[in-house]
């Protein structure tokens, strides 16, 4: 081992670190470069600024061991990818410098399409989707953990630096386009472990005396083989002559299988996440042979944002003390998925607040544990109070869920639906609508923010959203479509708005988390018993439906996403809580009816993101969910068409889910995999209304009539005529205008030339 021979314990540490900034100066810097702003050399100067400010802070608060490499200008995963090499042709076809070729992958440029997003395990992060072919070749083309390892030790704080594991990342990459169907990117691993070898080797030249190896792929089931390949890994990485020490990580779960494999490497330290996986402090005790390594203990949730419970963490440390040959404590995962800084929330409620951290406060409860760890529990005394204040209980809600019946969860028989809205509805065939959202522009953004600035009263907001949802509308007519919908500009955000009117949930200011690239979220903090005070959306569909004789879709989210995007209560079951939200749903699902809509979408793109890591998980979180939006929706009468969409995944795995749903139409994303989930569908037997995507929304590219009209003949092959609908991906918010509208009206011009082949 190079330079220190006595390495920096590990003690009190954190596995990453949001990196956004705390007013998101990131994503206003890497925006404005994007738009011609900003030249590199300043978008690089924020970049260092932010690293810099987020080092000190994790020094200052008390931090044993600082992790590195945690900033990212879009994707960890890409940084990855970029930092070995494995940048597809199409991009180097380019000739772009290295930093806009990086943003290429990311969004494409020049007509050519970026690498595929998708969800990062069961979070609402996103990552970019590494191709793989037998032909690549890794090289270590990067120095990023390297410089940042330098940059950070010039400012006198040594770092851990972080690196995606080579097996996590080959389980995350796919197939290249054009790679023979049976090569499957892990088949790659020697070759690129070798690069981590070499970068490893950098790495410890550079003084670098830990490195983090995070493998959360192992928190999910894994194939024998998969297992085996972990552990040859790791032999081979701790067998190198010179290398740091390595911290190997598995997180969002259990390690199960991947635990003893990892046990019988010499890696020198194991990170495990003791929130999200129930047993894994029980598995640690049973797997044994740890004795040679340092336990990360990931005590303080990384995903959620409630206080920890310090004694209990403490008894779940101290009951491990034998295991390990030493103990560190760290928070459950990287802190990417929380806010910065609670300090910055001057609004919330007091008895909310009290309850809450964020990463700077947990990064506290993290350093307070460890000294209590090794004081002695007094550490916590002098600490304070520990206690934390119980959620709030309304005995309205929860009587009303104890008297639910079977009842409440179903509808009439589909036929007699079908029947009863054909003639309500006299839509033609193959109709043609949006998934809701329409071009949230900047006039729209700054109406809102003049609102939250009391520059505007709310009367004048309201003018302007009614203004605009009349323009929608009048663009909707125009381009042909036949089921019209408002096109949320009222939104801030398909969860946080209805979060911001329901009971139970409170809204950050700040509180904005990394979902893709330089898009946030705030996710709302559901911390109470949930209800509805008052109608949400009824108001904009009704002036929408006053403005037109076509049906406008009232637009909802549905319960499994409003608690997918949100920080939920961690005291009861999902599912309870999944009741209660799906009952004010179900309120307002009826309030539209008796405005005089008649067709009600509720959106689920967070079905599958929410899927447990473990088969063995899966079927009761299947259950929880359908019913949560069976109760959302079944007390719609038979001739209002419910719809559902779904989006951002694979759907593979829930399809039965789908089905279970029992919605009139399902929209779902389609486009980009080229219609695969009609097969699977039709294999699982569902026969309801479907449109799958026939526009690619991720993409700037626009579709032509002859590309839509390819996508829709190949549906049209899956389902009968009389169930295909014709619509995009998904909502077009982040869509500018000059897009969507030659795009809508290719869409209506396919959807109509098939009409009139299906004569
Ligand atoms: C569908 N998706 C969503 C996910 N999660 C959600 N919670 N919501 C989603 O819609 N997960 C999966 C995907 C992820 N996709 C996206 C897509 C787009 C965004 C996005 O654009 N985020 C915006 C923030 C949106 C928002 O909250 N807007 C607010 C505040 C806007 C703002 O920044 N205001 C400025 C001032 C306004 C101005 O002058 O322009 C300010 O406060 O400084 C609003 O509209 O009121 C983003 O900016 O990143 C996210 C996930
Ligand atoms: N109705 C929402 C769904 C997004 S998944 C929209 O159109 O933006
Ligand atoms: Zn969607």
């Amino acid at each position: 081992m190079h330079g220190n021979p006595v390495p920096t314990p590990i003690g009190a540490t954190v596995l990453g670190y949001p990196r956004i900034g705390a007013r998101r100066e990131l994503k206003r810097a890497v925006e404005s470069y994007w738009a011609g702003r900003i030249d590199a050399g300043a978008l690089q100067e924020t970049a260092r600024d932010l690293r810099a400010q987020t080092w000190a802070e994790l020094r200052d608060g008390g931090l044993d061991s600082i992790p590195g490499n945690t900033f990212s200008f879009y994707d960890q995963v890409l940084d990855t990818a970029t930092l070995f090499d494995a940048v597809p042709d199409r991009y180097r076809a380019l000739e772009l410098s290295e930093l806009d070729t990086y943003f290429a992958m990311a969004r494409g440029r020049d007509g050519v399409e970026p690498l595929e997003l998708t969800k990062w395990f069961d979070t609402n992060y996103h990552y970019l989707v590494p191709e793989i072919s037998p032909g690549t070749r890794f090289r270590l083309a990067g120095d990023k953990p390297v410089a940042e390892y330098r940059e950070a030790a010039a400012l006198g704080v040594r770092t851990r630096p972080v690196l995606l594991g080579p097996v996590t990342f080959l389980l995350l990459a796919k197939r290249a386009a054009g790679a023979p169907a049976g090569f499957r990117p892990l088949d790659t691993i020697d070759q690129l472990v070798e690069r981590y070898a070499e970068l490893l080797a950098r790495l410890a030249d550079e003084g670098a005396d830990w490195v983090q190896l995070d493998e959360p792929a192992f928190a999910a089931d894994r194939t024998d083989e998969e297992l085996a390949t972990l552990g040859r890994v790791y032999d081979r990485l701790t067998g190198l002559p010179s290398r740091p020490r390595l911290l190997v990580t598995g997180y969002y779960g259990e390690l199960g299988a991947a635990l003893p494999v990892l046990a019988r490497t010499g890696i020198e330290a194991l990170g495990v996440d003791l929130v999200a996986g129930a047993s894994a402090a029980g598995q640690l005790a049973e797997t044994g042979g740890l004795l040679d390594k340092i336990l990360v203990l990931g005590v303080v949730d990384g995903r959620n944002v409630w206080r920890t419970d310090l004694r209990a963490a403490l008894r779940a440390c101290t009951a491990l003390t034998e295991v390990g040959r030493e103990l560190a404590v760290s928070s459950s995962c990287s802190l990417l998925h929380v806010p910065y800084d609670l300090d910055a929330e001057t609004d919330l409620p007091g008895e909310v607040r009290a309850r809450l951290a964020f990463a700077r406060q947990k990064v506290a409860e993290i350093v307070l544990l460890r000294r209590a760890l090794t004081e002695g529990e007094a550490a916590l005394d002098a600490h304070g109070d520990t206690t934390l204040p119980a959620p709030g209980r309304d005995e309205t809600v929860r009587s009303r869920v104890g008297a639910l019946n079977h009842a409440d969860y179903d509808r009439g028989a589909y036929p007699d639906r079908a029947q009863a809205q054909r003639d309500t509805l006299d839509l033609p065939a193959f109709p043609t609508t949006t998934i809701g959202s329409f071009p949230q522009t900047g006039e729209i953004r700054r109406a809102r923010a003049d609102l939250r600035a009391g520059r505007i009263d709310a009367t004048a907001y309201e003018s302007a959203m009614r203004s605009e949802i009349s323009a929608v509308v009048a663009r909707q007519e125009d381009y042909g479509l036949d089921v019209l919908v408002h096109g949320e500009p009222e939104r801030n955000d398909m969860v946080q708005y209805f979060a911001e009117q329901l009971d139970g949930f409170a809204a950050t200011e700040f509180g904005w988390v990394q979902s893709y690239g330089s898009r946030c979220v705030r996710p709302p903090i559901l911390h109470g018993d949930v209800s509805r005070p008052a109608p949400i959306t009824v108001e904009w569909s009704r002036y929408a439906q006053s403005l037109t004789e076509r049906p406008v879709k009232g637009m909802l989210t549905g319960p499994v996403t409003i608690l997918a995007w949100s920080f939920v209560r961690d005291d009861q079951p999902l599912g309870d809580t999944a009741t209660q939200v799906a009952l004010a749903l179900r309120d307002e699902v009826a309030d539209l009816e008796r405005a005089g809509i008649r067709i009600v979408q509720v959106d689920e793109p967070a079905l599958r993101e929410l899927l447990p890591l473990r088969q063995r998980d899966r079927a009761s979180y299947v259950d929880w969910s359908v019913a949560a939006f069976r109760l959302a929706t079944a007390g719609a009468a038979d001739a209002t068409q419910v719809h559902t969409h779904l989006c951002y995944s694979e759907f593979a795995d829930v399809i039965q889910a789908i089905d279970g749903l029992d919605a009139d139409v399902t929209t779902i994303e389609a486009a980009r995999s080229r219609m695969e989930v009609l097969a699977d569908l039709r294999e699982a037997g569902f026969a309801r209304g479907v449109g799958p995507g026939v526009y690619d929304i991720h993409s700037p590219l626009v579709p032509s009539t002859a590309d839509i009209a390819e996508l829709l003949q190949s549906a049209a092959g899956a389902v009968p005529a009389d169930r295909l609908w014709v619509n995009p991906d998904c909502g077009l918010k982040t869509r500018g205008y000059g897009e969507v509208e030659p795009a809508l009206r290719s869409l209506v011009a396919a959807a109509r030339s098939l009409r009139e082949q299906h004569g």
